[in-house]
Parts: structure tokens; C-alpha cells; sequence
């Protein structure tokens, strides 16, 4: 039997649609696998009602496939699914590597991302890797058709979940199909800028590179008590505010001087509009963890 702890992850950080990605500190998820002769799965933990144990439904049934590796795959969820936080991709992460283990495949980490986005197809009807890279590789990713540049970075971060649920295939549903050129010139800028801000682990400039025009305020509108939630984070110290993955969780990057008022005041926001939410004050952080 081989355990795996993989971490909730923020895709996009704004300006990064489906190629930005951050391993966060905490919440995550621990998946165990065992040899089978067929892929059988059991989820308990965090919102496992809401998660089916048929192989084909489930983002560990397709990893599995993908490996030729069935197994007895047991997911104690620490990651809410629909949360934007990576829920979905956070099991194929640990299930990618613990099989890639436990069948001695021998395979690089930068390797098992394409396997276990085949999870994320299974969900959104999408196989992007900006959840997975960061889950399996850790620290900030780029992921890119041709492969995953990884960054070491360890920006304080606040993410703040309401009691809402948005599911990534209706969230990309509202994707507009173009982008005017001059929304377009200024994403590139910051996403230039976030990418230096990570390799530098400077939270100012990371932050000054999260804004999107493009994607971000079509996806603000299923979010009730965004723009407020997000205004208080930055009277609050904030360096940058968006929406986490295809939502409908908010990330700040911040100071760690200032993290634990920006997550009051976030929750605060959250409560006015009449949403309940959980905070969670972390940072980036490391990759999947294998426990034998
Ligand atoms: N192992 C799994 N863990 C969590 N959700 C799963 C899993 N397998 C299948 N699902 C399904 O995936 C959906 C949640 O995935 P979704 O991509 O919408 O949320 P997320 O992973 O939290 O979001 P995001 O990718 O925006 O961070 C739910 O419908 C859930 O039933
Ligand atoms: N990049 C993806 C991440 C969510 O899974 C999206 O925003 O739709």
C-alpha cells in the first residue's frame, strides 16, 4: 500500500487562465492505493456525498486507467469539491503519483501531469494541467502544452471559501469565445509581472500581476459578495485579489504581516452579503507527499 497527501491548489491566479498554478500549504487531500485486479474506489471526508466511487465518474478511475494500474483506491478528502481550490485534481494528483509508485512505473513527476489531467477531463470536460502541475510538482507552476516550468516560491496567501458551490463546467461555460486586443496586452503584462514576482517571491509584484480583464468578471457574477469581499481584502493589505480557479473561492497574496486581518476581513465581507464562508491563511507550498 503506498499513502500520498497531494494539496489544494489555485489555477489561473488572475492573469494565468489555464497555465498559472500554486501548490497551497493546506487544505489537502490523502489518497491510498492498493494492488486490485480492478479499479474499485471509497471516498470519505469533506463533501464525499457529493463524489462518485464509480471509476468512471470519479478523477482517480481515469488515472488508473490511464497507468494500467488498477487498484483499490481509498480518498480521505480534506479538499471541498466545486471549491476552486483543485478538489477534483488534488485526488488525481495523489492518485498519479501513488500508483506511479506502487507499480514501480517509474515515471517523472513532470510526467505524471498530462496522466492525471486525463482526471480533470473527466470533470470539466477539460483536461487542463494548471491544477494537477502545482498539486504533483509543487510551488508555482506554468503548465504549457509542451510541459511544466516549476518555481519554488513561498508567497503568504489567503484563500476564503463561501458556503456556495460553482462547478468548473458551468464556471468555463461563461468563458467569453474573444478578448479585445488592448484587455489582451494588458493580461500579458501582468502575467509577465506575476511570473518575476514568483521567481523573485516578492508578494508585491505577484500581486500587482493578478488582475485579468478577460476571463475574471464574467466568472465575478456567480460569486455573490465578490467585489466586496475583494475591496476589503485590499483595504486590508491585500497585494492582489482574485477569484481562485474557476471559483468560487477568493485568493489574496499578501504580507505575512497582514494575512490574518485580510482573512477577518474577507469572512467579514462574506457575512455581510449574507454568505457563510471558512478561511484558510497559508502560503505556497510543496508538492505530493509519498508515505509508504
Ligand atoms: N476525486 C474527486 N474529488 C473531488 N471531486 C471529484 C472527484 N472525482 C470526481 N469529482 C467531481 O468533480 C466535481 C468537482 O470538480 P470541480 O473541478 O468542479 O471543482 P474543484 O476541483 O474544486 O474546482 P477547481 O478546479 O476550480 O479548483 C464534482 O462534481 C465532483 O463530484
Ligand atoms: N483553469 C481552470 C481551473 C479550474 O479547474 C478554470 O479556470 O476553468
Amino acid at each position: 500500500m503506498v499513502t500520498v497527501r497531494a494539496p489544494a491548489t489555485s489555477a489561473n491566479l488572475g492573469s494565468g487562465f489555464d497555465v498559472f498554478g500554486a501548490a497551497l500549504g493546506r487544505p489537502a487531500d490523502i489518497v491510498r492505493v492498493e494492488k486490485a485486479d480492478r479499479t474499485t474506489i471509497d471516498v470519505t471526508g469533506v463533501g464525499s456525498q457529493y463524489i462518485p466511487e464509480d471509476p468512471e465518474k470519479n478523477t482517480v478511475g481515469a488515472v488508473a486507467e490511464a497507468l494500467e494500474a488498477p487498484a483499490h483506491i481509498e480518498i480521505d478528502k480534506g479538499v471541498r469539491p466545486a471549491s476552486g481550490l483543485g478538489s477534483s485534481a488534488a485526488s488525481a494528483a495523489a492518485a498519479a503519483v501513488g500508483l506511479n509508485e506502487l507499480y514501480d512505473r517509474g515515471l517523472s513527476r513532470e510526467a505524471l501531469v498530462p496522466i492525471a489531467a486525463e482526471g480533470e477531463a473527466v470533470v470539466s470536460g477539460a483536461a487542463h494541467a494548471d491544477n494537477v502541475a502545482p498539486s504533483i510538482m509543487g510551488g508555482f507552476t506554468i503548465a504549457r502544452s509542451d510541459g511544466v516550468t516549476a518555481v519554488d516560491a513561498s508567497i503568504p496567501l489567503v484563500t476564503c471559501l463561501p458556503e456556495v458551490v460553482v462547478s468548473t463546467r458551468d464556471a468555463r461555460g461563461v468563458v467569453p469565445d474573444g478578448a479585445h486586443m488592448e484587455d489582451v496586452v494588458e493580461v500579458v503584462g501582468n502575467a509577465a509581472t506575476l511570473a518575476v514576482g514568483m521567481a523573485r517571491d516578492d508578494p508585491g509584484l505577484v500581486g500587482r500581476g493578478m488582475d485579468d480583464s478577460i476571463v475574471t468578471p464574467a466568472r465575478a457574477e456567480l460569486i455573490a459578495g465578490y467585489e466586496a469581499v475583494r475591496s476589503a481584502a485590499f483595504d486590508a493589505g491585500a497585494t492582489g485579489v482574485t477569484i481562485s480557479g474557476a471559483g468560487p473561492a477568493v485568493i489574496a497574496a499578501c504580507h505575512e504581516r497582514d494575512r490574518q486581518t485580510i482573512a477577518g476581513t474577507m469572512l467579514d465581507a462574506f457575512e455581510d452579503a449574507g454568505v457563510d464562508a471558512r478561511a484558510y491563511q497559508t502560503r505556497i507550498g510543496r508538492g505530493a507527499e509519498v508515505f509508504e
